[in-house]
């Protein structure tokens, strides 16, 4: 395992690996671990200064992986073997290999994997990162009744199940095989502590792709950012001032983690929530009813886990919804809603959805379009708000019934890093607790409005006027990853 690397050797690394600092340099940050501080007066009077530029050839995504297994066959074999999944997967494996591996000795020695400029910055990142799934099992009972609860332990099981995969292939391959099952072996822990690194550190850049870009990676996250960052048409990545901005020397620069986020995904991302960028949502899952008989039918076309996303606009109550299986699951075969098992032409079967005849199996995302134009459209509409009632209203249920012990809050809310977990978590209850309440009452508002249109009217009167038979909505947040 590779050791960890004071931060004061980092200038010795940026100059060996064409990494330029100017103007900022890498210090301890109040509450955020490490950071970037200007180490003078930065000011744009002259046009936005480069603060940090980074070599196309220190920069890691999916390619820079894939090149990287062309030279070195141990690492290759790994690859191959997981299946290449996807940009995430192959970082972290790199990642991995680079913090357990050991090394080639140089030349004639050829005992571990080829050593890039990696194999020493991964030792300036952080052991401790403040991400849920890095918790202990005691502090993420701090996180019970929120959105984030069951998301957590579904992703736990996720790492669990790559890391089985992980062991699977490495068992067949002799290097990896003494390193996943030998003394001191790869742990499931330093997978989650690699998906942390991950999560937590990588860009999305334009042309490279999901990235992880060293240097830049020690920027924090404001409301207020000073600074910004973009790939040059060379593949390099810089860290600027912003226009009109400054710095004194000793402030802090940071970058913006961006305001799409939601508290939830914030802290499941990054450990931590910025109240005034993170984005008003929550995502719950949906649950197919029991008692539908198309249920399974319905799931295996949506093809992934049936999610709701409320949000709430901000400085308004407004909460709105997105979810594009309620409407399949509010519609049965009476209303001409059929499955089919069809045949391909290379002889396999397949099951296609037909709504009143048409095969909609492609385009179940937009289904709500499809029953805009059936007569009992308004129908279908208070059938799928009676489902978002149920499932807010059990959350809500949750969230009160769920307080955090002040116990439990005293004794193991406090991470070593710093970071006041107990605290944060408030944070994350006190919003999405708020957010319910709005959206029950919007939903509310909508049924209300839904009861008085004709089309309703006329359906409650063919009903007897009968309870709306509405299909109940079963709650969970199952499987809400974030990643
Ligand atoms: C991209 S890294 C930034 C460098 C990091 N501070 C370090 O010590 O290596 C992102 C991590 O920094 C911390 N961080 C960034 N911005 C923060 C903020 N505004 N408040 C608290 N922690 C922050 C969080 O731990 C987050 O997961």
């Amino acid at each position: 395992m590779s050791t960890p690397l004071p931060i004061d050797v980092l200038p010795t690394w940026t100059r060996f690996n064409n990494v330029e600092l100017d103007g900022i340099q890498v210090g301890q940050v109040e509450g955020k671990g490490l950071g970037f501080v200007a180490d003078r007066d930065l000011t744009t009077d002259k046009g936005s200064p480069t603060l940090l530029k980074i070599p196309r050839d220190a920069v890691l995504s999916a390619e820079a992986v894939g090149d990287y297994a062309k030279v070195d066959l141990k690492f290759r074999q790994l690859l191959e073997g997981m299946g290449h999944e996807t940009p995430r997967i192959a970082i972290m494996l790199y990642l991995m290999a680079h913090y357990r591996a050991p090394f080639d000795g140089g030349p004639g020695s050829h005992k571990g994997i080829a050593s890039t400029p990696w194999t020493e910055y991964i030792r300036f990142l952080p052991r401790q990162i403040p991400t849920p799934t890095l918790w202990t099992e005691e502090e993420r009972l701090l996180l019970r009744g929120t959105s984030l609860e069951k998301a957590v332990n579904a992703k736990l099981a996720t790492l669990v199940s790559e890391f089985d995969h992980l062991r699977e292939i490495g068992a067949g391959l002799p290097f990896w095989q003494s390193l996943l099952f030998g003394e001191d072996a790869i742990t499931v822990k330093d997978w989650a502590l690699v998906d942390a690194w991950y999560r937590s550190r990588c860009l999305e850049l334009p042309n490279a792709g999901h990235s992880m870009v060293p240097c830049l990676d020690m920027a924090n996250h404001s409301d207020a950012p000073n600074a910004y960052y973009e790939e040059t048409a060379d593949g390099e990545v810089v860290l600027m001032l912003r226009p009109e901005s400054t710095a004194s020397c000793g402030d802090e620069v940071t970058i913006s983690y961006g305001a799409a986020k939601s508290a939830a995904e914030m802290l499941f991302s990054y450990g931590f929530i910025d109240r005034s960028t993170a984005k008003e949502e929550i995502t719950l899952t949906l649950n197919p009813l029991a008692s539908d008989p198309l249920a399974q039918a319905k799931v295996h076309v949506y093809g992934r886990s049936p999610l709701v996303r409320l949000t709430r606009t901000k400085g308004t109550a407004a909460v709105s919804w997105h979810c594009p299986f309620v409407y399949l699951m509010c519609v049965n075969e009476e209303d001409g809603l059929e499955f089919k098992l069809l045949q391909d032409n290379a002889g396999g079967r397949e099951l296609r959805v037909f709504w009143q005849d048409e095969d909609v199996t492609s385009k179940i995302d937009n289904f709500e379009s499809h029953v805009q134009t059936h007569d009992l459209h308004s129908v279908f509409q208070l059938r799928v708000v009676s489902v978002l009632q149920q499932l807010v209203e059990a959350q809500l249920e949750q969230t009160r019934s769920s307080p955090i012990p002040e116990q439990e809050h005293d004794a193991s809310s406090r991470h070593a890093g710093g970071a006041d977990y107990g605290r944060i978590v408030a944070t994350l209850r006190e919003m999405e607790h708020s957010l319910l309440e709005e959206a029950m009452a919007s939903l509310a508002e909508q049924q209300a409005a839904l009861l008085l249109e004709d089309d309703v009217r006329v359906y409650l009167g063919l009903t007897e006027d009968g309870p709306i038979e509405t299909p109940s909505a079963q709650v969970t947040n199952e499987e809400p990853d974030f990643s």
